[in-house]
């Protein structure tokens, strides 16, 4: 076999597993504990006996761990105080509850899975908080983990120190890459709509030879009716945990708890009927690239701007067709930005892909490279949305 992962139709015959798999090499190298070969009785080529669902125990690791830092992130943007805001050295904000979230979720995840080598890619370091200065920003963060993990309801839980926290912290400092196996995380993705009070998520996804096998995003400010502009609301409940795992589709669940519903990207063919995300943050994404592109394309309805990687949720479950994302010169987007997000919408049956229509590629670190910006839709609406691009970015091009 060669080293590019081979997907094989195969019947995995175990307890809760009736369907066809799709499984690439890798995961039949790791999950496989018997292979058959064609029978007279049997019309596939392979007969697979898998050990269990893959990815199963570290989908529930994600989700107890995403959940539990939304807990913590909900409790502070509650009674945000200005105290709890800070500026990293490249000037954009950080909070308490972006350290506690990424402490958090680093603990729960190698507590979780204790037999699996441990490489988390994230966003925050411990480096601020190691200070004099930072002494009692980490006081407070130890105590809302702390507070998070004994409102889990086990007293299984050990009371972590300020040195547990900065270690679990600086687990982070992965570099990622395409071997092996890497969470990546944004603990708390959108700060500045957290600050504000508006949308953020917290952002889990997991890489396995360079590519997303695995996302879970939790929003807890995210309406679990349908964000979009001709919807009904018929419920004013928040919080929604938006999981996927590659070939086993994308779902949604209260974050609070409740039963899983399957997603779908909407399947809008006709731009005048679609509408479109982009970043609240003009300073992220250009909104002047965007209502160019989404004018060409004909597309009717006003740009809906969240922040953080709800927007990626949303558009899972069909609330809006497009999501367009154009950073200004010099940005360069990291995976953790984009990770989770990309999965939960692809399994939903959508497409990700940079400005030229390429797939993001995983696999090379922290940095995703991508031409000019991100572009996500549905399978009808890429072809289309792709000449708007291009167009748009000749003519800005041109106009420079
Ligand atoms: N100048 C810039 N251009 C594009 N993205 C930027 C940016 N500055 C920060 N970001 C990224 O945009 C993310 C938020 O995206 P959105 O605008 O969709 O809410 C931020 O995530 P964090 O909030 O995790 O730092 C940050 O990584
Ligand atoms: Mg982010
Ligand atoms: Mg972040
Ligand atoms: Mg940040």
């Amino acid at each position: 076999m060669g080293t590019a992962t081979v997907w094989w139709r195969a019947r995995a015959i175990s307890a809760g597993v009736g369907s066809d798999w799709r499984l690439s090499e890798a995961r039949i190298r790791t999950r496989c504990i018997s292979v058959s070969t064609r029978s007279s009785c049997c019309s596939s080529p392979l007969t697979l006996i898998v050990s269990s669902m893959p990815y199963e125990k570290e989908l529930a690791a994600a989700k107890k761990a995403a959940t539990l830092a939304a807990r913590l992130c909900q409790k502070v943007q509650k009674a945000l105080l200005q105290s709890d805001v800070h500026s990293k050295s490249d000037k954009s904000p950080v909070t308490v509850a972006d350290y506690g979230s990424q402490a958090l979720v680093s603990f729960i995840l190698e507590r979780e899975l204790p037999s699996e080598p441990f490489s988390i890619v994230a966003e925050e370091d411990s480096g601020d908080l190691r200070k004099e200065s930072g002494q009692e920003t980490l006081k407070r963060i130890t105590e809302l983990v702390n507070d998070t993990l004994a409102s889990e309801g086990s007293d299984s839980f050990p009371t972590l120190t300020t040195d547990d926290v900065l270690a679990a912290i600086d687990n982070g400092k992965s570099e990622g890459g395409p071997v092996g196996q890497h969470w990546v995380l944004d603990p708390i993705d959108g700060t500045k709509g957290f600050v504000r009070g508006d949308q953020y998520a917290i952002a889990l996804g997991l890489l396995h030879e360079g590519k997303v096998v695995l996302g879970v995003l939790a929003c807890p400010n995210l309406p679990l009716a349908s964000i979009g502009s001709n919807q009904l609301h018929s419920s004013n409940e928040v919080g929604c945990l938006f999981f996927a795992k590659v070939g086993d589709g994308a779902y949604l669940q209260a974050l609070g708890g409740s039963t899983q519903t399957k997603v779908h990207v909407c399947d809008v063919d006709n731009p005048e009927e679609a509408s479109f995300f982009e970043s609240f943050e003009a300073a992220h994404s250009s909104h002047d690239l965007s209502s160019s592109i989404a004018e060409k394309l004909g597309v009717k309805a006003p740009p809906v701007r969240i922040d953080s990687q709800a927007k990626y949720g949303a558009l899972s479950r069909g609330d809006g067709a497009i999501y367009l994302r154009f950073p200004h010169k010099g940005y360069r987007e990291k995976i953790w930005d984009h990770a989770a997000g990309s999965i939960v919408v692809t399994e939903a049956g959508g497409i990700v892909t940079d400005a030229a229509g390429n797939p993001l590629d995983f696999s090379k670190g922290k940095f995703l490279d991508v031409v000019s910006g991100i572009i996500v839709t549905n399978q009808k609406l890429m072809p289309s949305l792709l000449r708007a691009v291009k167009e748009a970015l000749n003519e800005k091009a041109s106009s420079l």
